[in-house]
């Protein structure tokens, strides 16, 4: 995030994304006037209770929704590059050849706007998706290599069969599943082992984007850990770009470079992890980041959010997060707030990337409204008290 879109390190600038679900009892706006910039080979971490429109964002990017799914607004431009530019799966750069006449170049691709063939030529090759409980899809009578072999047959059918195998162990390797265990069932594996499958065909075409839908919820934690680890060293080795959705903020913070938080379809604050770490702005990423125990950044005191997540057909007028909040004032229901760069008071001098990087959506930061921004216990202090009126109400 937070590139030029000039900038040719820039893969996907989203702008103004609105997604609705025409429901029968109401309209869900789930996604609400979404901006941001992913750069090349960078992970951006979206994070959010349920239901704050995480999946759905990631999906429109991807344009795998479906009715009664709509996107009734934005852009999303995908930078791809010439396949003959891209990295191979040892990371090596390719030899400049003939340019792709769909990626690369100048010209992005919107991608909620393109035409069914470019979105063939975009998906598993230019975006690969890691779906929820993904391992659970996996086709339980197809051996792993026989369904690593499906995607690249589908995507490249120019391929032999030696190349076939070779790519099939290639990938294996990748991902550290032994050669023998290629003609292994899914029910025969791990749950870590069928992640790790599932890893090896989101990474079969190379892909620039790896969209990963909480890829580690249904694992136990010393593997969630191991994958963690591994897509890590993916994406080093491999250079692909990572959008990386969970609801489990401490997650992001040790592999995130980017984190935005989404609260009732719209992201409320976004920030390098160091900087979501150290110093959340809004209140609700506070909550969020407090409400997990986390084994990086500063300890605190650990309290819930207060009440639920709102009805998105309804959605409380002004901040959203209003009704929630420890810190709510009298401008909260007035107007949303927009999404902007807050000005380090400790770093006057901070970089302007740095500061475009850094943004919150919350009128405590609204000069007309307050001359000092809160403090970091200024907000603690403030769930500190509702904390203690509701243990007083019990
Ligand atoms: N098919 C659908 N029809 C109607 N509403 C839907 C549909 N799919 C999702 N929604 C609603 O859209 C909103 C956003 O859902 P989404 O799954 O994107 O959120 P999320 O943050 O990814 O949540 P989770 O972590 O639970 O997956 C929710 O209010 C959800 O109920």
């Amino acid at each position: 995030m937070g590139q030029d879109s000039s900038d040719t390190t820039t893969l996907l600038d989203v702008q103004h994304l609105c997604v609705d679900y025409e429901a029968e009892n109401g309209t869900v706006h789930a996604v609400n006037d979404v901006s941001f910039k992913l750069g090349r080979g960078e992970i951006l971490g979206l994070a959010g209770e349920s239901g704050s429109g995480k999946s759905t964002l990631a999906y429109a990017v991807a344009r795998l929704l479906r009715p009664p799914a709509v996107i009734t607004q934005g852009q999303a431009l995908y930078y791809g590059l010439p396949s003959s530019e891209r990295a191979d799966s040892a990371g090596r750069r390719r030899r400049p050849a003939t340019s792709d006449s769909t990626f690369g170049g100048n010209a992005p691709l919107d991608v909620l706007h393109a035409s069914a063939s470019q979105l063939q030529k975009l998906r598993w090759s230019e975006i690969a998706v890691v779906f929820q409980s993904a391992m659970n899809a996996l086709n339980p009578v197809m051996t792993i290599k026989d369904q690593i072999i499906d995607v690249l047959h589908t995507h490249r059918p120019g391929m032999d069969r030696q190349a076939l195998r070779e790519r099939v162990g290639e990938l294996l390797q990748l991902v550290g599943i032994s050669p023998d265990r290629q003609y292994s069932y899914p029910h025969e594996l791990s749950g870590g082992m069928r992640q790790r499958a599932i890893i090896a065909i989101a990474l079969a075409l190379n892909p620039e984007l790896v969209i990963l839908d909480e890829p580690t919820t249904a694992l136990d934690v010393v593997v969630q850990r191991e994958i963690l680890t591994e897509i890590l060293r993916l994406r080093t080795q491999l250079n692909f770009a990572v959008i990386f959705i969970t609801h489990d903020l401490s997650l992001l913070l040790e592999v995130a470079d980017q984190i935005a938080i989404m609260y009732a379809g719209r992201i409320v604050e976004t920030g390098t992890r160091g900087d979501i770490y150290r110093h959340p702005r809004h209140p609700y990423s506070y909550g969020l980041l407090n409400a997990f125990p986390s084994l990086v950044g500063p300890k605190r005191k650990m309290y819930s959010i207060p009440g639920s997540p709102p009805d998105l057909r309804h959605v409380p007028s002004g901040c959203a997060f209003r009704t929630r909040c420890p810190m709510v004032f009298d401008a909260c229901p007035k107007y949303i707030p927009p999404l902007v760069s807050h000005k380090d008071e400790q770093q006057p001098q901070a970089e302007t990337q740095e500061e475009e990087r850094s943004k919150v959506a919350c009128h405590l930061y609204d000069k007309a409204y307050r001359e000092q921004a809160p403090t970091i216990e200024e907000i603690e202090q403030g769930y500190a008290l509702v904390s203690e009126k509701r243990g007083r109400r019990a």
